[in-house]
């Protein structure tokens, strides 16, 4: 990456720690509005530049204080358009990048956890038919929550204390050091069992939600090799206490960086992927929250109606079968009844008696 020259960019140092201010030395200058519009200058230059049809952008820079969702200022689309006209103090770096790239038809994907898409961003992204997809990668601690939780609540074992705590060393960790930065990671970190909890109301009732907590801690000796701790405590049969405890390494940037590529791959494809309903003639896109890509999101953005999904195995079902959709191929249910039914199962059978094929596997 040596010879990759960035370009300057927009530092609004409200919106980010200010153990960040010294690192800020390449940055643009002017009102928010002149700032937007060399942003989108930028997009058109590197897309002729390089002669692409497309450009994705996606932000993997600073994680941001949320910003305030206020009537008038970022509420719907005009408003935003017209808070960044006049400057308005509340419209964030990322929400700039966020409405340069969908004024330019460029789909935009929000790495970090703050909120970017504020209410006037998505409808702006729905009047243009842009996709916007988000929030914050999930790498390490969440994918294994988003897999544990679900084991768990799916088994029957009902998690009633987890526990999760993370110290890194990297710059993300000196950002988050700040408690407003810190605020914003732990949203994003602490929604991820919600829809697990609510999928078995045998075990939780409604409103009912295990003890979750969420520390971040900078330790700049441990650099890019996040330590990730968690302990979930269940109850189990008859009363009984279970705890699984997990110690997680995770190489903070090796584990984000193939993220960056597979969002960008399959926000691409998503984008060449029309439908259209029996009977009638006009063909339709992805609604333009494209949630299909939460798969790689700790906090997915859904359009407003659909409901929410974390659990890690979901999430990847649904891109399997869009892609077999894609081929005509019929949804992978898992139910394999050919191999369940003597009448059925002969076909796939050989004269080796079953004991030895299992034991070669
Ligand atoms: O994906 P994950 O391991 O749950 O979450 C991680 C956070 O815990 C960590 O503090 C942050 O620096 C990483 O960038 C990442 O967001």
């Amino acid at each position: 990456m040596k010879d990759i020259k960035p370009l300057p960019s927009i530092y609004f140092p409200d919106f980010i720690a200010a153990n960040q201010g010294e690192r800020a030395d390449n940055v643009l200058t002017g009102t928010k509005q002149e700032q937007m519009e060399q942003i989108r200058k930028d997009i058109r230059d590197f897309k002729t530049k390089n002669g692409l049809d497309q450009v994705i952008l996606l932000w993997t820079a600073n994680t941001e204080r949320f910003s305030a969702v206020e009537e008038g200022v970022n509420d719907n689309a005009e408003n935003i358009l017209s808070s960044i006209e006049m400057g308005e103090a509340e419209v964030s770096a990322s929400t700039v990048f966020a409405v340069a790239s969908i004024l330019e038809g460029c789909t935009f994907i929000n790495g970090s956890p703050q909120n970017t898409f504020v209410p006037g961003v998505v409808e702006l992204a729905r009047q243009k038919k842009v996709f916007i997809a988000g929030d914050d990668f999930k790498s390490g601690q969440t994918k294994m929550k988003s897999v544990m939780v679900d084991f768990l609540v799916s088994a029957g074992i009902k998690p009633v204390s987890i526990v999760s705590y993370n110290h890194l060393g990297n710059n993300d960790g000196k950002n988050l050091s700040a408690p407003s930065q810190f605020r914003s990671k732990e949203i994003s970190k602490s929604n991820v069992v919600d829809d697990m909890v609510a999928s078995n109301r045998i075990l939780f009732e409604e409103d009912e939600h295990p003890d979750h907590v969420v520390v971040i801690k900078y330790v700049p000796y441990v650099a890019d090799s996040k330590r990730a701790m968690d302990e979930y405590t269940s109850e189990i049969f008859m009363g009984g206490k279970n705890t699984i405890a997990m110690h997680n390494t995770c190489e903070d940037s090796l584990l984000a960086t193939p993220l960056i590529y597979d969002l960008v791959i399959l926000g691409e494809l998503c984008q060449r992927v029309q439908v259209k309903k029996e009977g009638e003639t006009e063909w339709e896109s992805f609604h333009p929250v494209l949630s299909i890509l939460s798969y790689m999101l700790k906090a997915p953005l859904v359009p407003n109606g659909a409901p929410v999904v974390n659990a890690l195995f979901t999430q990847r079902c649904a891109i399997v079968n869009l892609m077999r959709a894609c081929l005509g191929l019929a949804p992978d249910n898992h139910m394999t009844l050919e191999h369940r039914f003597e009448s059925t199962l002969a076909a796939f059978s050989s004269d080796e008696p079953a004991n030895k094929k299992m034991r070669l596997g």
